[in-house]
């Protein structure tokens, strides 16, 4: 039974907008006869331009697969699934970041982002002051000839996003891209991942196993089921965002009765 707390029907135009997400009776299944595994389904989500929206569940739901069914790397077996109006093709609507930051480990940190500036089609002469900007959004200044061996994990997951974010997509996925950072990096990389995101204004859909981190930073929580994973709660977080002190809002009342809610849900789902 879903229990959905969003704000009412969305128009269908609004589906064709820049960074809007839409999965119509979305199912997939990977393999064919016996050795089939339906994955999701059936899923239907609108996101809206601008919407943070956290995929939290068991492990083995689906998360993943609707993130890759977003991303255009699958395509569903039943059911629709638009980017800005369009059916998604891999690099072309959305921008990815995985859980290991997958850099070249042969290039410096700047080479790595000038790669993806150049995949972008962006004009040689504006990389220097793009890949600058792109640093400093992800709090990385001057790290550009460091060698990508020579920094942590969270610095390397810090140059995954912002090399993710140098083309300019109106969505970024990203799936489970702290998990395997500490819990004092992985913090601060949350509150990074925040700051960015409302200031870039572009879509943004998030997969997780962590209640906490799904409230922390969705603007709206989707909780799957178990396998094969269907939407059982919708839930919008309206804690505050923007330049907000993120120890308030772990700190508060409203943060702690809306991670109780989601951890609750996502046991039951998986029970
Ligand atoms: N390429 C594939 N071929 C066959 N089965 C797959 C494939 N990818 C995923 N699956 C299966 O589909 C189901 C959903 O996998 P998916 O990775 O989407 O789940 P998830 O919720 O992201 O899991 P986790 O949290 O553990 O990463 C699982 O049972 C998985 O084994």
């Amino acid at each position: 039974m879903v229990s959905r707390e969003t704000d009412g029907a969305r128009p269908a135009e609004d589906t064709g907008r820049p960074g809007a997400v839409r999965l119509a009776d979305v199912t997939h299944r990977y393999g064919e006869g016996d050795d089939a595994v339906t994955a999701v389904g059936p899923v239907g989500l609108d996101i809206e331009p601008g919407e943070f929206v956290v995929l939290v569940g068991a492990s083995g739901c689906g998360k993943s697969t609707l993130l890759r069914l977003i991303a255009g790397f699958e395509r569903p077996t039943r059911g629709t699934v638009t980017v800005s109006g369009a059916a998604p093709r891999p690099g072309q609507q959305a921008g990815v970041v995985f859980q290991q930051p997958r850099l070249l480990p042969w290039r410096t940190v700047g080479g790595n982002i000038d790669l993806a500036l150049r995949y972008a089609g962006v004009p040689r002469d504006l990389w220097e002051t793009r890949r600058a900007e792109l640093l400093h959004r992800v709090g990385l200044d001057g790290t550009e000839r460091r060698r990508v061996w020579e920094i942590s994990g969270g610095q390397q997951q810090r140059v995954a996003i912002a090399r993710t974010l140098a083309a300019d997509n109106p969505v970024l996925l990203l799936d489970e891209p702290f998990a395997a950072l500490d819990a004092l990096t992985r913090e601060r990389l949350q509150e990074d991942v925040r700051r960015v995101t409302a200031r870039t204004g572009g879509t943004t859909v998030f997969v997780t196993h962590s209640a906490d981190e799904a409230v922390f930073l969705g603007s709206r929580v989707v909780v799957l089921s178990r396998r094969p994973g269907t939407v059982v709660l919708d839930l919008p977080v309206g804690l505050p965002r923007g330049d907000v002190d993120a120890e308030d809002v772990r700190g508060g009342a409203e943060f702690a009765a809306l991670r109780a809610r989601v951890a609750h849900e996502v046991k039951a789902a998986a029970a």
